[in-house]
């Protein structure tokens, strides 16, 4: 939440991690964000009454890395009570959870009304599907840019972890973590689909895990058991968006998604090019794609390709244009931006979009078009109701200091 006494107002310009192409200016796809799929003992740290941990915290001893690996201690941290009894456990270094304590993430605030009306009825069911196992299959019409399932993770391990630990502690340490929890959310781990790895745990994080940035310190890939059930599609038309805040994940649709249509994400970034996206699918999750875009003749391949490039590079030249300081360029090639994203049916969230151009607009010293664009953004997140008020906190703080601004210059003061 950022500090209302700053001077200038809080860039909208900010990154996350989904595998969308749309609606987030600044990341990297692989450095930040892996896929899905990529994947002995010290004193037990005792839990203390200021630590939401209702187990003793089990962490990986010198002897169970791999040699000269760095002296980051990385412990199991579960919380059993976490959202009123879900529970979960993290594989993380004591730094991140210490952050993620300090964030307040495992705090149980009720959620704001309009997130806790959206909860009380699943726009969708898990059904059985030819050929792709399980999936979710909307109820009712879902609309564009609406919130169709919030999670919250069973698991989530650090990726540094992945890479520290020897792959045999690595598979104790998570079947430990997973046994760890309550014991319906940890049933709801077991029972997910697998992928063909040779070890159960690595077939069940190949085939279900998201990955997730928690701030700068780093990535984690995790289990959300509700959003494991949804299965892949070159043209989603869903995605996820994450809250390290609140530790929860949630799906948003892109467009409108019809009664009775199956909800899906892309599971690669939406730019991969074909050959190596068909691979990547098949390699990790023993997907034959038979998708519409998968099955589409070459001409809407080749197409769709092109404006899935084209996206990635309207978004770069947006950040040149606003870092280098032609503010008009950037609105001009945002503009474009959003309309290359809409035509590919993967537009960025509308409020997240209007926040852009609310910045752009101040930036520039275009003040009524700032405020305007600032006051959509702030309606539209209300009207969004995600479980994290940040950005709607952040778009409540941007307006507060252009609003007094723009009227003092409107009255000529
Ligand atoms: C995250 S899970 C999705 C839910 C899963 N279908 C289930 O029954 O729980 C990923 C697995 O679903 C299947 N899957 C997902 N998308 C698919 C698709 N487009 N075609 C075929 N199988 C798919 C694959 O077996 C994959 O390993």
């Amino acid at each position: 939440i950022h500090s209302s006494t700053s001077t200038s107002p809080p860039s909208a310009i900010s990154g996350q991690c989904p595998n969308q192409p749309a609606g987030r200016l600044e990341y990297d796809p692989l450095r930040k964000c892996p896929l899905p799929g990529v994947l002995g003992i010290i004193p037990d740290i005792e839990p203390s009454p200021e630590t939401p941990w209702t187990l003793t915290p089990k962490c990986v001893g010198e002897e169970q890395k791999i040699s000269n690996t760095t002296s980051r201690v990385h412990c199991i941290f579960t919380d059993g009570n976490f959202r009123t009894g879900h529970g979960t456990s993290l594989i993380t270094t004591t730094t991140v959870a210490a952050h993620l304590v300090g964030l307040e993430a495992f705090n149980d605030r009720p959620a704001r009304l309009e997130a806790a009306k959206r909860d009380a009825v699943p726009a969708y069911e898990i059904v059985e599907l030819e050929g792709r196992g399980k999936g979710a299959v909307a109820t009712r019409d879902i609309r564009r840019g609406e919130i169709i399932m919030v999670d919250v993770p069973a698991l989530l391990v650090g990726t540094e972890f992945l890479h520290d630990v020897r792959a045999h502690h690595r598979r104790r340490l998570i079947k430990q973590a997973i046994n760890r929890l309550p014991g319906k959310t940890r049933d709801e781990v077991w029972s997910l689909s697998r992928n063909n790895g040779e070890y159960e745990i690595d077939a069940i994080m190949g085939a279900n895990a998201n990955s997730v940035a928690i701030s700068d310190n780093g990535i984690h890939v995790g289990i959300f058991p509700k959003v494991s059930r949804i299965n892949h599609s070159c043209r989603p038309n869903a995605y996820y968006r994450f809250s390290e805040t609140r530790l929860t994940m949630e799906v948003v649709s892109y467009h409108t998604i019809e009664k009775g249509e199956e909800i899906t994400m892309s599971y690669v970034p939406l730019e991969t090019k074909r050959q190596e996206r068909r691979k990547y699918l098949q390699d990790n999750w023993g997907i034959d794609c038979q998708c519409s875009l998968c099955k589409a003749s070459d001409y809407d391949q080749n197409e769709s390709e092109a404006s899935r490039g084209r996206i990635n590079e309207l978004r770069d030249s947006i950040l040149n244009a606003r870092n280098n300081g032609f503010f008009q360029d950037a609105i001009n090639i945002a503009e474009d931006w959003h309309l290359v994203s809409e035509w590919e049916r993967v537009p960025p969230l509308a409020p997240e979009y209007h926040d852009i151009l609310a910045e752009l607009y101040w930036r520039k010293g275009e003040l009524v078009n700032a405020t305007r664009f600032g006051r959509m953004a702030l309606d539209e997140w209300v009207k969004f109701g995600s479980v994290d008020d940040d950005q709607l906190e952040h778009a409540r703080v941007f307006l507060n200091q252009v609003w007094p601004v723009a009227e003092k210059r409107r009255k000529g003061e």
